[in-house]
């Protein structure tokens, strides 16, 4: 790749590097950037002694980045906009009050990142109600089974009565609203990207490394441990916050003490551990977005904490990963979503999810949420111990959670996997398909364990190289009057009506399908059944692969015994017998090779290998 900076002519050099975490773990000369889409690349634009502050830009796999823009000499500096945003510190509100229509470059997302399929109806989170849980037993104990299951399938739902007052929640959206439409000049006060202040607004902290930047702009509070003084909260916003902070704190405790039981511990536990001495609030301000397509409120992403407690008002726009789907969250009037983080993830040992969600960017607004979270970083810690056992090994590393944080505050989560997922133990093999420069079919062929070692490592994800597109895996169920046919083999040696009556069977078949299955042939089911299990034993004790199309499925494994009739030594062509004038004739064709071609080239287009032989 040789291309010209366009502003200063140098040759661009294609060198770039990879960090992960600030630490450098490659740095190539000869790769095309072509080849490296699916990890964070940093990439030096013009020189890479300047790999430093922002003279690099982050290539990622997308069809618009920001590194497109600059290279494709539109002229366009992305620095500079970003700068000028950030030093108007107006964030995306300022944007929208000067009248733009078109959103910045910076903030657009590929175009099939937002999608508009309306989400299924009957897949809603689970909605819980708390209401009498301290006086009546059977209610408690109901209670924390419904959230022991909404925690496991969805790692969201939502509570009702749940003792918070309509004016303290109505007052904090006020209070919020207020601070977001100040003039800017009191707002601006606020305006940092300094992450150690406990009170700050802005608008994407981590701007110069995100992809795109977020449709929001965000007021945030860290109240605990040792909370801002009271002259440090923005005046407009001072006494609701402070009030709701002390509810929210309440009911914190009393969610983390059921999450404890649903864990199966007491009701301390998680508190004790020390789950609620962290606590934070990000109250999100979403300005209407003139190109709500193009952008998104809140990219994908997992919470950094054990749990959530979310506010949000009447607009919507929240979405939650679910099935391999979004599904909208609907705001339910005094409702709060409640949700586990990773850090719930990692010491309930998965058993409670971590689940991303996102907020669509809209042409109503503003939006606005107000977010809590509870969380520590200052102990390393891994999956509690009493949940473990010889069925439930651990899945997790003992984690410093500092390093947790740093690596979620400075790597966008990407390529499917989650900060968290990089503190998983997993076997070796694992490590390297998902955490190498590229996906490496070379580690996985060393491996000699074929996709059974995967299983075997618990992967939780597919390797990149066994991805079809999507419309390949289709989920249509096959209907139920087409099956290929069955072919009764009974008598087939022994009458000539019956013989000839197979024989139309079979040719039938082949003409029609070029498929059917046969029964009562004469080999016994101990003999298949043997077989079966033979397999399954060899590919249980070592390991290996093959081939045909056979769909993959959660439940598994599946054995199966294909026995193939051919030679390659020879030229062939159709029987002399079958070629008509209908019927016209094929090439000669040397089956060395069609077998050569047949293995090295990949089917494709819808050509066969045998279609590459006809005249
Ligand atoms: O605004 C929302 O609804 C979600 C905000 C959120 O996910 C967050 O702050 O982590
Ligand atoms: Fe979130």
């Amino acid at each position: 790749m040789r291309r010209l900076h366009e502003k200063t002519g140098e040759e661009k050099t294609s060198q770039f590097m990879i960090l992960f975490g600030g630490q450098k773990l490659l740095d190539t000369r000869s790769k095309d950037i072509t080849e490296c889409k699916w990890q964070y690349i940093y990439m030096c634009v013009s020189s890479p002694a300047k790999l430093a502050g922002n003279d690099y830009i982050r290539y990622m796999e997308s069809s618009e980045t920001q590194l497109d823009l600059v290279q494709n000499g539109s002229g366009y500096d992305i620095e500079k906009e970003i700068k000028a945003f950030d030093e108007s510190k107006a964030g995306v509100k300022g944007l929208v009050d000067s009248g733009i229509v078109k959103i910045p470059p910076f903030f657009v997302v590929p175009e099939n990142v937002v999608s508009s399929q309306p989400t299924p109806a009957h897949l809603q989170i689970p909605v819980i109600d708390l209401k009498d849980i301290r006086d009546d037993p059977v209610r408690h104990e109901k209670v924390i089974e419904e959230i022991r299951s909404a925690l496991e399938i969805w790692g969201f739902f939502q509570v009702v009565n749940h003792g918070v007052s309509e004016d303290i929640t109505e007052g904090m959206i006020e209070g919020v609203k207020g601070f977001h439409e100040e003039k800017n000049e009191i707002k601006r006060e606020y305006y940092t990207r300094d992450v150690k202040k406990k009170v700050t607004y802005t608008s994407n902290t981590l701007i110069h490394k995100t992809k795109a930047a977020d449709w929001k702009d965000t007021l945030y509070f860290r109240m605990a441990p040792d909370s801002p003084r009271p002259e440090e909260l923005p005046v407009v916003c001072r006494e609701t916050t402070i009030k709701y902070s002390a509810y929210i704190r309440g009911l914190g405790d009393t969610l983390l003490k059921l999450v404890s039981e649903a864990l199966g511990l007491n009701p301390n536990y998680l508190i004790e551990f020390g789950c609620a001495r962290g606590f934070k609030i990000m109250c999100h301000y979403y300005p209407p977005c003139p190109e709500p397509n193009r952008t998104l409120g809140s990219k994908p992403h997992t919470d950094p904490d054990f749990l959530t407690i979310l506010m949000q008002d009447h607009i919507g726009g929240l979405q939650v990963f679910y099935q391999n789907q979004w599904i909208n969250v609907p705001p339910i009037p005094g409702a709060f979503v409640i949700n586990a983080g990773d850090l719930l993830q990692l010491i309930s040992n998965g058993k409670f999810k971590s689940v991303e969600h996102r907020v669509l960017a809209n042409h109503n607004g503003p939006r606005i949420s107000v977010a809590s979270f509870f969380a520590i970083y200052d102990r390393i810690c891994g999956p509690i111990k009493e949940l473990l056992s010889d069925e439930n090994p651990p899945l997790y590393k003992e984690v410093p959670l500092m390093e947790y944080i740093a690596q979620y505050m400075w790597k966008e989560q990407d390529g499917g996997m989650t900060t968290l997922d990089r503190f998983r133990l997993y076997a070796p093999i694992y490590t390297i398909l998902f955490l190498s420069f590229q996906p490496n079919h070379e580690a996985f062929d060393e491996s000699k364990s074929g996709v059974k070692g995967l299983v075997d490592a618990r992967i939780i994800k597919t390797p990149p190289f066994f991805v079809v597109p999507e419309r390949e895996v289709s989920c249509q169920p096959s209907p139920a009057h087409f099956h290929i046919p069955a072919i009764d083999l009974k008598g087939i040696h022994e009458d000539g009506v019956r013989r000839r009556e197979i024989v139309e069977q079979m040719c039938n078949a082949s003409e029609t399908w070029g498929f059917f299955q046969v029964v009562n042939h004469g080999i016994s089911k101990n003999v298949m059944e043997g077989m079966v299990e033979g397999v399954k034993g060899f590919h249980e004790e070592k390991n290996q692969i093959s081939e045909n199309r056979v769909l993959a499925n959660h439940i598994g494994p599946k054995t199966s015994v294909a026995s193939f009739f051919a030679i390659y030594d020879w030229i062939c062509a159709p029987l002399k017998e079958l070629i008509s004038y209908e019927n016209p004739l094929c090439k000669e064709v040397p089956l060395k090779d069609y077998i050569i071609q047949y293995r090295w080239k990949e089917r494709d287009g819808g050509i066969s290998t045998l279609d590459r032989f006809r005249l």
